[in-house]
């Protein structure tokens, strides 16, 4: 099958915003994946990503010649010869866009529109989408946004190609890591392996004297860069786990460099004949190794074969996770160091105020007069602070600011606890309550009686009552503090005697105190 210029092009269907917000294209994908010969096939979804600018696009547009001649007949199950589908040697190479120079190209994801069928050795019908990927750490990118990238064409693919330059870096495992943790927690599949086929591809291996080229080569470098080993620094240690937990299935491939005339002549158009044969030979490898219809692997979310029309779904609701809030940012391995120092330093100021104010007023201390308590505070928080401005921190001068106005707030929150536990120890205080109520009904039974002896009944009723009510309250009260049931009753019962004490008593005795003086040069 050859392509047809009119209708088979590179999609773009999550779509990059100059705000760096991510939207999803549904018409378009719609309109690819809804189609009556599709819709309800099993879907294989390839994707190709990794760091801008390594020859991505280039590669996937060799992967769809490989597509054309393979599976243009759908009954065909074997993979076709270098010659058959590589075509002629002067013909520029097309399909998704791909070109020279420094500057990035592919912007979001992009699917090629044409959806190839086959048929599995199962006898399965399978449809399969080619997924061409924004590349990662190109100037106008953040953190955040190549993370999305890669985490979301890692949950859609079933088998991900992560294209890197020269050999497999420490560097590109860590960034591995990030982005497989930011896909892993959008899909919450902890516990088991998220995602399918992960393949390494090194691009320019030049050592070909230590590791061939192709597969065998590979996996002998995978094996040597993903070990385990006892006397290993744990961190590195962690990398190599948790990649290998997030995959099902990991190689590699090592392919040779591409010739000259590939790598720097800007009028080169993707004609085989200024490319090496060693890459020539190996590509023919890893198409086969990646497309021909043995390999291919249907995709699966949550051990479940997924459905062209479900991928929309998938879509869908990856987005939406990555467009909200709830995940954490990503963050460059400056930042993220940074935050760790910060927090860090914050939590031993704290634990150096915190351990000041114990020793002046903590559980084991008596009650202190509050302005004694509030100087001892702002002697504590003055250590504190010089705590946290001692410790060493990676990062800049605002991110210290913003930090140390955060541990003021903390700090100061700190206090009020100090305040409300030191409170609590004053036995005036907490004895307020039992004494009003206790005071109120021996007022009222004195009031009941005077108003029986004179015969003024129904007042001496209503004195009676509330003297009942007062006892009622103060028994309500003993019985929450020794028992500790029903907190906020006990809590409301307080909150009511101090304003009763505020609003009503505290008036009556300064109106009393204000009328003394007077009385008393009268009575003079
Ligand atoms: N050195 C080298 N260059 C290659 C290889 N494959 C392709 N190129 C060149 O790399 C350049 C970039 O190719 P693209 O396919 O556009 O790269 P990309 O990774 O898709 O780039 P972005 O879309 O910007 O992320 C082109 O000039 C290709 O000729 C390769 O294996 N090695
Ligand atoms: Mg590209």
């Amino acid at each position: 099958m050859t392509r047809d210029p009119e209708d088979d092009e590179a999609v773009p269907i999550i779509l990059f915003q100059a705000d760096h917000r991510f939207d999803l294209d549904r018409a378009a994908l719609q309109k690819i994946l809804l189609k009556d010969e599709i819709k309800d096939r099993h879907v294989v979804v390839l994707s190709v990503a990794g760091a801008f600018r390594k020859g991505k696009s280039f590669i996937l547009d060799f992967f769809l010649r490989y597509m054309y001649c393979a599976y243009g007949d759908q009954t065909s199950s074997t993979s076709p010869s270098a010659a058959q589908w590589m075509g002629p040697t002067d013909k520029p190479l097309e399909g998704f866009s791909w070109r020279g120079g420094s500057e990035r190209d592919t912007a979001g994801i992009l699917v090629w529109s044409k959806v190839f069928l086959s048929r599995l050795k199962s006898g399965e019908e399978v449809a399969i989408l080619i997924l061409d990927t924004q590349g990662t750490f190109d100037s106008e990118s953040t953190m955040r946004d190549s993370a999305t990238v890669f985490a979301l064409s890692t949950m859609i693919s079933s088998i991900q190609v992560y294209n890197l330059s020269q050999n497999i870096q420490e560097d590109d495992l860590q960034h591995l890591q990030l982005f497989t943790e930011y896909g892993r927690i959008a899909t919450e599949q902890a516990g088991t392996t998220p995602f399918q086929r992960l393949v390494f591809l090194v691009r320019d291996w030049s050592y070909p004297y230590e590791a061939d080229y192709g597969e065998k080569g590979g996996q002998k470098i995978l094996q040597k860069r993903l070990r385990v080993i006892a006397n290993q620094h744990p961190e590195l240690q962690s990398i190599r786990r948790h990649i290998k937990s997030c995959f099902s299935d990991i190689s590699c491939f090592l392919m040779p460099h591409p010739g000259l005339k590939v790598a720097t002549n800007p009028r080169f158009d993707g004609r085989l004949a200024d490319i090496e044969d060693d890459f020539k030979t190996q590509l023919h490898r890893l198409a086969g190794m990646l497309l021909s219809p043995e390999n291919l692997i249907v995709k699966e979310i949550g051990g479940q074969k997924v459905k062209a029309k479900d991928l929309l779904q998938y879509f869908d609701t990856y987005l939406a996770v990555y467009s909200g809030d709830e995940l954490p940012e990503p963050k460059t391995l400056l930042a993220a160091t940074a935050e760790a120092n910060h927090l860090a330093a914050l939590a031993a100021a704290k634990d150096c105020y915190s351990s000041t104010m114990e020793d002046f007023c903590g559980g084991s201390k008596p009650f202190v007069n509050p302005s004694l308590l509030d100087a001892e505070h702002l002697r504590a928080k003055v250590e504190a602070i010089k705590e946290f401005q001692g410790k060493r921190k990676m990062g800049s001068e605002y991110l210290s600011e913003t930090y140390q106005v955060q541990l003021e707030t903390e700090l100061e929150e700190m206090l009020q606890q100090f305040k409300r536990f030191n409170s609590s120890k004053n036995f005036f205080k907490s004895a307020t309550t039992p004494a009003l109520f206790f005071g109120m009904s021996i007022v009222c039974y004195v009031l009941s009686s005077l108003f029986g002896l004179i015969g003024l009944y129904p007042i001496a009723n209503f004195f009676n009552l509330a003297m009942i009510l007062c006892l009622l309250t103060l028994a309500t009260w003993t019985y929450i503090k020794y028992s500790g049931e029903m907190p906020e009753l006990g809590e409301n019962i307080d909150a009511m005697s101090i304003s009763l004490l505020d609003g009503a008593f505290k008036p009556i005795f300064q109106a009393a105190l204000s009328q003394l003086p007077r009385q008393l040069t009268q009575i003079n």
